[in-house]
């Protein structure tokens, strides 16, 4: 949504201009949470009295992002704000989206179909706190409880039983009993949510700071046996990682260490992963076994990972238990003799004039490999003529 750190300053100037058009307008939703707990935010979002129309009609700059449900996006200096009429939620029969949205006319209306009562409060112009569901006291005791009956609030949005326990890692907070049985009672409507939202909510809880809680609970509370892979291999279901996981690249690496016989294929498909997340898995895995291999970190594993996942590689092995220092790739690859291929003092070219009467084919491009692993791991020199002495004893080339 908002690619830009969100300003509190710009949304206090934006509820300003909506109260001066004479319209009540708040702030609502994680960011008050997140002030509350002086904890950074994400997105800061919006509730009005105004329609829709209105609020397109105080500012310059409005995408009409969800009109059925009263959202616009807002842009105001140089930030983007949802900014959504007060309403509710009335019958979930595809579990999605609400079969009607009412308009209403009080914020109060508008937090009671929120999820958790520290996700239920709403900031005035003034920084005033409207908490009509005790939100700011379960903030410091430290607990996500539903806003009226969790039952309900499940069945209206599978999903937040997945945030829930989000929740409860990311913010190292207990969830209330009455919770813990809504979920373990209808954990299987997960059956009904897209797996790409529900891989959200699983991404965020690996990389919370009660990781380890939040997969306890997904366990005891049922939640795993509706998660794909998870459902069918009790041993993934205990397996916990020594420390949090960032990402699904981390995460399925390391779950396909627990469980070499599902693929990494299979963790993308079944949970729908991105070409990116499916790239950085295969590199995380091969960097794993040439560790694995060597008991250490090799020349030839620094020179393959591609420096971006460095930090990533770090904390699955740290995940799987290795003891290894955050240093240990730098420390490698400041040793390196060449970064790429292209450093390479000698290259295809050199190759096939040392052998002018060898047709071409794969001969070159495994040639150039063996060139390319001695040179990095330092067997070879990289000078033209080391390395063309070296060819010259193959008679004929090492492979073809
Ligand atoms: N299934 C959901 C999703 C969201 N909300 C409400 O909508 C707000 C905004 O939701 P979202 O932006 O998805 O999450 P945040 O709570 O803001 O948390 P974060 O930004 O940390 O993900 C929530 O605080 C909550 O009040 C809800 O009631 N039920």
């Amino acid at each position: 949504m908002n690619k830009h750190k969100p300003s509190l300053h710009s949304a206090f100037n934006l509820l300003s201009c909506l109260e001066e058009a004479g319209y009540e307008s708040h702030i609502v939703g994680g960011a008050v949470r997140d002030i509350v707990l002086g904890r950074p935010m994400g997105d800061i979002d919006i509730a009005t009295s105004a329609t829709p129309q209105q609020v397109m009609s105080v500012f310059s700059h409005v995408i009409p992002i969800g009109i059925d449900h009263g959202t616009v996006m807002v842009r105001y200096q140089s930030h983007s704000f949802e900014v959504t009429t007060y309403r509710t939620e009335e019958g979930y029969t595809d579990f999605r989206h609400p079969d009607e949205v009412a308009f209403v006319n009080s914020i109060r209306k508008d937090l009671s179909r929120r999820d958790f009562t520290i996700n239920a409060m709403a900031m005035n112009q003034n920084g005033d706190v409207i908490d009509p569901f005790h939100g700011k006291k379960d903030l410091s005791k430290r607990v996500i409880r539903a806003v009226g009956d969790a039952h309900t609030r499940f069945n209206e949005d599978p999903l937040r039983m997945m945030r829930a326990i989000r929740f409860a890692s990311q913010l190292q907070f207990e969830v209330t009993e009455e919770v813990k049985q809504a979920i373990y009672n209808q954990a299987s409507l997960l059956n009904h949510i897209a797996v790409e939202r529900i891989a959200v909510e699983f991404e965020k809880l690996v990389a919370g700071k009660g990781y380890q809680n939040g997969i306890h609970l997904c366990d005891t509370l049922g939640v795993f046996s509706y998660l794909p892979i998870f459902s069918a291999h009790r041993s993934l279901q205990v397996a916990v990682p020594r420390q949090k996981l960032f990402g699904f690249a981390q995460l399925i690496t390391y779950y396909r260490e627990q469980t070499p016989t599902i693929s990494l294929q299979k963790w993308v498909k079944d949970w729908k992963l991105s070409n990116r997340v499916k790239r950085e898995a295969l590199s995380l895995h091969s960097a794993l076994t040439e560790y694995k291999q060597h008991d250490e970190m090799t020349l030839w594993l620094a020179y393959q990972l591609p420096e971006h996942l460095a930090a990533s590689f770090i904390q699955v092995l740290k995940a799987l238990g290795y003891p290894v220092k955050k240093e240990a790739f730098t420390e490698v690859s400041t040793l390196l003799p060449i970064h790429s291929i292209d450093e390479l003092a000698f290259q295809a070219r050199d190759l096939i004039k040392a052998f002018p009467n060898l047709e071409k084919g794969s001969w070159i491009s495994s040639g150039i490999e063996s060139i390319e692993y001695a040179v990095v791991t330092k067997q070879l020199n990289n000078k033209y003529e080391h390395i063309k002495e070296w060819v010259d004893q193959w008679n004929p080339p090492a492979s073809n």
